[in-house]
């Protein structure tokens, strides 16, 4: 039995960073990473731009400027955004009326917003002194011709779309997704929608693990459920084997006559990396490589598979696309209500987070007892040999 974070490092030595990259529209660069360095290719803005409605002038010309003092300058036009200012051609002792986000003619230093001003239109009449620069963005203000933007290898956000098409990108090469393939085992499995034979169950976790997998980026390339069939379960691993990146399984990694998931492995020619890790629930799941695959081997009870999932998936996602938005995110935390006791094994227990304020359920902690997942949102990290109780500081894993 190994320790998690071995476990976790076997895995990443298994793992080589995703080199396919997709050139995709900005809608669909969303949660994507960057598969090459992003370049400016042009400042932004790409002129000199007013940051007030009010009059471009010269500073110079308002250093005397008072409500008692007031300096009146020659309004030679008026400028909105969008507009050229070629024909403008500025002299000291003139002003162009101009809107925010409209070019500042050239020789104009500074924008004296319109409060500070008469408003007027062949002359204005101009209150307060300013200073040069003041209300004018300059060429680059917000991004210089040819600055990194985003390096190699920047997960996407929804701000960075903006960033993106401020720059004038209408697409942008990633990383491909991962691509995974699902099999869940067990004659006792059926298919949501279909009729329960005596002593069946549905496939459940697989759902949860195939959305999470969607919802991170990645492709879910198959879900099938595998009979308790070595054979079937080694042709379904062979006919997908150049389609998928990783495979999951689910249940068959146990003790009992019909946990079959690491012999087929090995029967085809995978080479166990882990199998048991040091923490409950889940504690027989497996990690194998086979032909470059990394197969994790979830434990079947569900609340087990899942936070097999959690472990032990987003780590390797983080290591395949090269970036730390997808690891597990930790917390610290304390007790507010509730009491776990003590276990051998460190123990993830489900628990309900609120700015640190942490609450552990009353019951249904069973790896077998799904329903109550989705009134959780942390894994609380129990050490071994120590029971958990109100007042206790603790590490918690946000759940996601
Ligand atoms: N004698 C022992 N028995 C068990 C041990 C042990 O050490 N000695 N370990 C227990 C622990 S801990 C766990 S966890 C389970 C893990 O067993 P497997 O990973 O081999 O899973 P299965 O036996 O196939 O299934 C367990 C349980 O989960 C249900 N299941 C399976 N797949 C799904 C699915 N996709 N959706 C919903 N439910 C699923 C399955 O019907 C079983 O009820 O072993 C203990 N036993
Ligand atoms: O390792 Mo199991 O999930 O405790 O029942």
């Amino acid at each position: 039995m190994i320790e998690l974070e071995q476990a976790l490092a076997l895995i990443k030595q298994q793992i080589t960073v995703q080199e396919n990259t997709v050139v995709v529209t900005l809608p669909e660069a969303l949660g994507r990473v960057t598969s090459s360095e992003i370049v400016a290719k042009t400042a932004v803005p790409n002129f000199a731009r007013s940051g007030m409605d009010g009059y471009a002038i010269f500073a110079a010309d308002t250093h005397t400027a008072s409500p008692q003092t007031p300096v009146t300058l020659k309004v030679l036009g008026t400028v909105l955004a969008g507009e050229a200012v070629d024909q403008y051609h500025a002299q000291p002792g003139t002003a162009v009326k101009i809107m925010t986000g409209a070019p500042i003619p050239d020789g104009y230093d500074a924008v004296v917003r319109q409060e500070l001003t008469d408003y007027g239109t062949e002359t204005v009449t101009i209150t307060r002194a300013m200073t040069k620069g003041k209300n004018f963005g300059p060429i680059g203000e917000d991004v210089a011709q040819g600055q990194v933007i985003f390096p190699k290898y920047t997960y996407l956000t929804c701000d960075s779309l903006a960033v993106l098409a401020s720059l004038g990108y209408d697409s942008v090469s990633v990383l491909q997704p991962i691509r995974v393939g699902l099999i869940a085992t067990g004659n006792e499995l059926a298919t949501p929608g279909q009729p329960l034979a005596t002593g069946q169950i549905y496939n459940s976790s697989m759902y949860a693990i195939a959305a999470r997998i969607r919802q991170s980026g990645g492709v879910v390339v198959f879900q099938e459920i595998c009979q308790d069939d070595p054979q079937a379960l080694a042709q379904l691993l062979t006919d997908y084997r150049d389609a998928v990146d990783v495979f999951l399984t689910t249940g068959g990694v146990s003790v009992g006559v019909k946990d079959f998931v690491p012999q087929v492995i090995e029967s085809i020619g995978g080479k166990p990396l882990f199998h048991n890790v040091y923490f409950k629930p889940g504690t027989p799941v497996m990690g194998s490589v086979w032909q470059d695959k990394v197969i994790l081997s979830l434990s079947g009870n569900p609340f087990a598979a899942i936070v097999n999932f959690q472990l032990l998936y987003w780590p390797l996602l983080a290591a395949f696309m090269n970036n730390h938005h997808f690891d597990l995110k930790r917390g610290q935390g304390k007790i507010v209500a509730g009491q776990m006791k003590s276990s051998k094994l460190p123990r993830y227990v489900r628990g309900d987070q609120d700015h640190g304020a942490i609450r552990i359920p009353a019951n249904g902690h069973q790896s077998s007892v799904l329903h109550n997942v989705v009134a959780h949102n942390c894994l609380i990290c129990q050490p071994p040999d120590q029971a958990l109780s109100v007042g206790d500081e603790v590490t918690y894993l946000e759940w996601r």
